[in-house]
């Protein structure tokens, strides 16, 4: 089985599973994994707001558990497991953390709160190596996290009170069993499925590999890649079985809060050294850019509009059509099926599924406009990141200011970025908060209405103003779903800093505030909160820039754009609260969407003093 080489790195260890839930033991024994079962006696109370973000709650709250275990166990016979698992599950929607209900009324709080909405799931690891050291126990933590969105239907009273009273809901985060009868409440799960269910599988296998893979054979099939990176699969070690090294070597701490197996026993018996362990991670950073370069290529001679409906195609036939050599196109063929866009058959190439969905030109959810644009402007900006970072945040652009309206055909570029990304998580942005009190709300800047429409959708009682350049409102015709838009939608071509605001209860700025410096911020915001009437409320969805270096890895990319766009500067949530606390709203809620991509914040208007 592909798993066992992993998994078998730790069948000749004393393996602790330091947890009560039956889903995990489950989980790590259907894996093959052979282990104890002592549950942690730690108490679930740690300080939420002390957190940065949910999932740093989650694993920290793992790790406590996992050596809540360790002491325990090391204090009562003096002796240590080699390794204890510790994980803990919650539940994130409106900025608030879900854990288990403590009884049928809170069951029923939790689960209105998830009715009809996304939320995510979190669940936090923690692998923990034990020895003893001059008597004392030593630990050596590896902690990671996993998420999951799941999205409810909406779901009656009774339905909810049904599923109460079947007493499911009363040991599970957020009040619910996905693997049971709570699977009916479910529209859709993004993400690993497992992980909703109390364990990441998957990304502990793949830990696994980090912490115990040896340098060996393996490397040498990694470098041969040389062109496209190797995807790090805990699935490629199915063929070095019994290749190990071996497992009782000191386990070291290694970047990130990993760890690796070193080689002291080796060295000790006078055997050659090893080379360090292989450092595929590193080299899959060093050549990313040429992943993003083959599939911007790919995108924009639109291989995978080809390859979407059709039967699968001989890369001599995909050239014709895009009008490029045969030996290109097949190496740029290869290089998407190692990508993972386009799958090989024996008939020749066609689409994955994701390709169709989100890289062909076409199609409710394509991102075609976002790569096209990323090829054509980001990718220049980028190799001036130097500059960026030498002479500080805005100076690459070297002052210029693209002026999306600049020519009708960049425009339109920038729209079809907009509209593939907004339309990926407007539903999510729609329904993260209750808005339903709110019966008219003003997007500014909403470009192609894609957030107008979901809002509309959500709400069928509100009305939604797009608030747009002339410019931008022109080509909104093209965008709108059936070639026209809702009744309850209508476009108002204005400028946010100069003219009149349209009037609404609700004011929506979705990615917008990042663009522009402090003072404008300020500008608009007071203008803003001058027209908003108290009770009513501003909405900001913007990407943030994370002071937590471990969040840091999930938004770098929105980070490094705001270093390298020509205004505009990377805020961090705590920013956003504060200005819109400056400028007269309250009771700020917070949520972050799609993976935490995005930060939510809804302000409510007071009253003057
Ligand atoms: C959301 C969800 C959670 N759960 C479970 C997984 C976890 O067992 C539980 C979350 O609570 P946890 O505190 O993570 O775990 P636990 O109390 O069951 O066990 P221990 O603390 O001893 O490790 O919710 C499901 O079984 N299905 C689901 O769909």
């Amino acid at each position: 089985m592909a798993l066992s080489p992993v998994i078998g790195k730790l069948l000749h260890k004393r393996v602790v599973l330091a947890s009560a839930s039956p889903r995990r033991r489950e989980i790590l024994s259907q894996a093959g994994l052979r282990f104890e079962v002592v549950p942690s006696r730690f108490k679930e109370t740690l300080d939420k707001a002390s957190f940065p973000a949910p999932y740093a709650y989650a694993m920290e709250t793992a790790k406590q558990k996992a050596l809540e275990v360790a002491a325990r166990m090391y204090q009562k016979d003096l002796r240590a497991p080699d390794v204890v698992i510790g994980a803990d599950t919650i539940v994130t929607v409106g900025g608030l953390i879900l854990e288990k209900p403590v009884d049928k009324q809170d069951a029923y709080r939790m689960l209105s709160m998830l009715n009809g909405k996304e939320h995510s799931v979190f669940t936090g690891v923690a692998i923990i190596h034990c020895c003893s050291k001059g008597g004392q126990l030593d630990t050596d933590v590896c902690q990671f996290h996993e998420e999951t969105t799941v999205r409810f239907s909406r779901l009656s009273e009774e339905l909810l009170w049904e599923y109460i009273d079947s007493g499911e809901p009363m040991d599970k985060a957020g009040g619910y069993g996905i693997q049971a009868l709570g699977g009916m409440l479910v529209e859709y799960v993004h993400g690993d499925f497992l992980n909703v269910v109390g364990f990441p599988l998957n990304h502990f296998c793949k830990k696994l590999v980090e912490l115990y893979y040896p340098p060996g054979r393996h490397d040498v099939r990694r470098v041969k890649h040389d062109s496209i990176p190797a995807v790090d699969t805990f699935e490629d070690l199915s063929d070095v079985e019994g290749g190990g090294s071996d497992p009782a070597g000191g386990i070291k701490g290694g970047p990130g809060g990993q760890a690796a197996v070193g080689t002291r026993g080796a060295e000790a018996n006078g055997a050659v050294e090893s080379p360090p362990p292989f450092p595929a991670d590193l080299l899959g950073l060093i050549d990313g850019f040429k992943a993003s370069k083959a599939l911007f290529t790919a995108c924009k001679l639109k291989v995978f509009d080809v390859l979407k409906d059709e039967a699968p195609l001989k890369a001599a036939e995909v050239a014709g059509r895009i009008d490029a050599s045969v030996c290109g196109t097949g190496r740029l063929l290869d290089a998407c099926v190692a990508l993972g866009l386009l799958e090989k058959t024996d008939g020749g190439y066609r689409n994955t599924e994701v390709a169709s969905r989100h890289l062909a030109s076409d199609g409710e959810y394509s991102l075609h406009g976002l790569v096209t644009r990323h090829d054509d402007h980001t990718w220049e900006l980028f190799t001036r990141l130097e500059v960026a970072v030498r002479q500080g945040p805005n100076a690459a652009a070297g002052g210029k200011v693209e002026d999306p309206a600049q020519s009708q055909q960049t425009t339109l570029q920038f729209m079809r970025a907009m509209h593939g990304l907004s339309k990926l998580t407007a539903r999510r942005v729609a329904t993260a908060f209750d808005l339903s009190r709110f019966t008219s709300a003003c997007d500014l800047g909403g470009c192609t209405g894609a957030l107008a429409h979901e809002l509309a959708h959500e709400y069928p009682r509100m009305r939604v103003t797009v608030f747009d350049l002339p410019d931008v409102l022109e080509h909104v015709a093209c965008f709108q779903p059936g070639g026209r838009p809702s009744e309850r939608i209508s476009f108002v071509p204005g400028d946010f800093f100069k003219d009149s605001l349209p009037e609404a209860e609700l004011y929506v700025l979705s990615r917008i505030l990042h663009d522009w410096p402090d003072d404008q911020v300020h500008a608009l915001l007071g203008r803003l909160s001058g027209r908003c009437k108290p009770g009513g409320g501003v909405l900001v969805a913007e990407e943030t820039v994370d002071e937590d270096p471990a969040a840091a890895r999930s938004n770098l990319a929105a980070a490094l754009s705001l270093l390298v766009r020509p205004r505009g500067r990377g805020r961090s949530g705590a920013e956003y609260r504060d200005l819109l606390e400056q400028h007269g709203f309250r009771d700020v809620q917070v949520a972050a969407v799609a993976g935490g991509a995005l930060h939510l914040l809804l302000g409510t208007r007071a009253s003057p003093p």
